[in-house]
């Protein structure tokens, strides 16, 4: 696998709460690259939690910082990449997650809404109808997913390990396609 991918990077994209970031560190540690989250790279320059930023800065500022960060992880090579679920709406995000493969993992909000219910560290689900508002982000976002290089479809009860093999076993499939 490690000879297949030839030090290409994964991109992990997907709406939040999918699993992006706990299934990246798993892919890292099965295909030996090192793992980066982009909003991981966001809290950590800024100093701010991603809640303080969506309050302090607004969300214009933490997309534009998102893209800068992602154009300088785009840099690197064997990396497994979590971005985070909105960074597909920027046109200019696409240049650089092209750099590598892109994945898309697909949960059924339904899945995603029992996952982030105790959760408060997503600032746009921080509202009286977080269902709706998964549904509406969905909707604007889902063409953009869809153009990634694979689709994988989770099931509710598919652990990150089976999600991370999945990954791992589809890729040479899309890798020839290339
Ligand atoms: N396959 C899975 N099955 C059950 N829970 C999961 C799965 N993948 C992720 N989770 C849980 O869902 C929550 C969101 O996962 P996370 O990796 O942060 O998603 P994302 O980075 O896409 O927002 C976390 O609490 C995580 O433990
Ligand atoms: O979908 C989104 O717009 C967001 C997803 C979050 O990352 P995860 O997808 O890792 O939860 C984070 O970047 C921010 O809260 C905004
Ligand atoms: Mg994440």
């Amino acid at each position: 696998m490690i000879d297949l991918l030839k030090g290409v990077n994964l991109y992990l994209i997907g709406m939040m709460g999918v699993g992006k970031t706990t299934v990246g560190k798993l892919l890292a540690q099965e295909v030996g690259y090192r793992f980066v989250d982009t909003d991981e790279i966001i809290v950590k320059a800024v100093g701010k939690s991603i809640n303080e930023i969506f309050t302090e800065n607004g969300e214009t500022d933490f997309r534009q910082l998102e893209s800068d960060v992602l154009g300088q992880v785009c840099a690197y090579t064997k990396l497994i990449v979590a971005t985070g679920g909105g960074i597909v709406m920027q046109q200019q995000n696409w240049g650089y997650l092209r750099h590598g493969l892109i994945v898309w993992l697909d949960v059924p909000i339904q899945i995603i809404l029992e996952r982030l219910a105790e959760d408060h560290t997503r600032p746009l689900l921080q509202n009286s109808d977080p269902q709706g508002k998964l549904s509406s982000l969905l909707e604007q976002r889902q063409h953009k997913y869809s153009q990634a290089d694979l689709h994988i479809t989770i099931t509710a009860t598919e652990t990150p390990e089976e999600i991370a093999t999945r990954i791992l076993t589809t890729i040479p499939s899309i890798l020839k396609k290339s």
